[in-house]
Parts: structure tokens; sequence; C-alpha cells
């Protein structure tokens, strides 16, 4: 199946374009080691990536995915975090398969293409230029770039706005509901990754547009611009 002919490419990062539980998982764990509190592991952590690293560090404290931890223990542990993971982002994250290639192609389409992710931008810019596709997005938003972040719609029509595309004719490519909803309440197309975390489920129950193994599917499912 090929999907009306996109003049915008929106793309998610963790999960999509970039492995980065190693390092989120390590961060995580130092921290709660410092508060001499249980390890939480990679297993755990893949399932809490995506709205966020605040939330990731509260859902880990609480080992679960909805609540609020006690405000004092919340800012102790997310000052730990911050220090872990500024020191270790990127040493141990990839770039996801066929993620160079595609975009690459993507590229010599001629798309316009954007990074929207809600990790926060201090950990963003480092972890895409030490992976080295910086480079390849005129236009990246943080979690924290606005004053909300996906599942709401405003990062993914800001972009829009941002290169005067109408959202209809915008393409947005994900790993997780929280792209899917985004991308629906926004008014734009939504291409799921199968590798990419979710919160455990398995992404087609979200109903994407299109879902893919791997970035090599794009001549396929996107079409080309020429
Ligand atoms: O939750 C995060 O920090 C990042 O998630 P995203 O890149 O998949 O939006
Ligand atoms: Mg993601």
């Amino acid at each position: 199946m090929t999907l009306p002919v996109p003049e915008l490419v929106l793309i998610d990062l963790d999960g999509t374009l970039i492995d980065s539980v190693p390092d989120l998982s390590y961060a995580i764990d130092g921290m709660m080691l410092q508060l001499e509190l249980p390890q939480r592991g990679e297993e755990k952590v893949r399932r809490w990536i995506g709205n966020g690293v605040e939330r990731l560090v509260k859902r880990a404290l609480l080992d679960q995915l909805e609540g609020e931890p006690e405000a004092d223990l919340f800012q102790a542990a997310f000052h730990l975090f911050k220090v872990l993971y500024t020191e270790c982002n990127g040493h141990h994250s990839v770039l996801y398969p066929q993620v160079r290639e595609g975009l690459d192609w993507l590229k010599s389409q001629g798309y316009l293409l954007a990074c929207i992710t809600n990790k926060a931008e201090q950990f963003t810019i480092p972890l895409l230029k030490s992976l080295k596709v910086y480079d390849d997005f005129r236009l990246v938003i943080s979690g924290d770039t606005l004053p909300q972040q996906k599942p709401n719609p405003m990062p993914l029509l800001h972009a829009a706005s941002y290169f005067q595309v109408n959202p209809h004719h915008s393409l947005m490519i994900g790993d997780s509901i929280n792209d899917v909803q985004a991308a629906r309440a926004a008014g734009f197309q939504i291409i799921c990754v199968t590798y990419g975390y979710n919160h455990g489920e398995d992404i087609r129950t979200a109903q994407p547009d299109a879902v893919i193994d791997s970035f090599a599917q794009f001549p396929q499912v996107i079409g080309s611009k020429l």
C-alpha cells in the first residue's frame, strides 16, 4: 500500500531512529542505586520510554506507568538522573538497522525532514549529533521546546506551520501510541515501526495508516516525490 505523497516528513527519535534503552536504563539504574532503591533493568525501562524523561523517572520510582511519586524524592531522583544521563547519553545507543539508508532515501527524494521527540532538548541534540543524524533534520522539536508534547498535536502542527505545509500533506513516522494520537489529532498520516517501544503493546492495535519493519520499506509505503 502507498500513502498519498507527503510534502513534510516528521520522525520520532526514541524507538524509531535510535535504540536508546541501554543508556537510559544505565542512568535509571544508577539513579536507583544512589537512592538505595531496587534496580529496574532494560525490559521495564523499554516499556516506560515515550512520554519524556520526567515521566520515565517517575515510572522508575513507582515501578509502574501511572501515578505521582512524592515530590522531594522525585526532585532528588531527577537531579541524579540528569547528571548520569548527561554523562552516558549516546555511549551505547545505536541507530536501528536501515535508518541511515532510509534518511538518505528521504533526502534524495526531496522531502522536508524534521525530528519530533518527547525527549528533553538537553539530551536530544547531543544524541542526534553523536549518532551523526542531527544535520539530516531541518527542524528538531524536543519534549520541552513547546508548552505541549506528543500525544498533543502541538509539536506536529508547529512543524507544519514552520514549513508552511498543510498538515493533511504531512506524515509522521513513529513507534508509539503517542505518535499515532498526535498525528491523528493534527490531521497527519502516520506510519509506525514494529521494532520500537510502545509500552510493551503491539503498535498495530493503535491502527496507524501503515506499519513497517524497517526504514528500508519507505519506497513501498511512502512513494517517490520526484
Ligand atoms: O520519552 C522520551 O523521552 C522520548 O520519546 P520519543 O523520542 O519516542 O518521543
Ligand atoms: Mg518513540
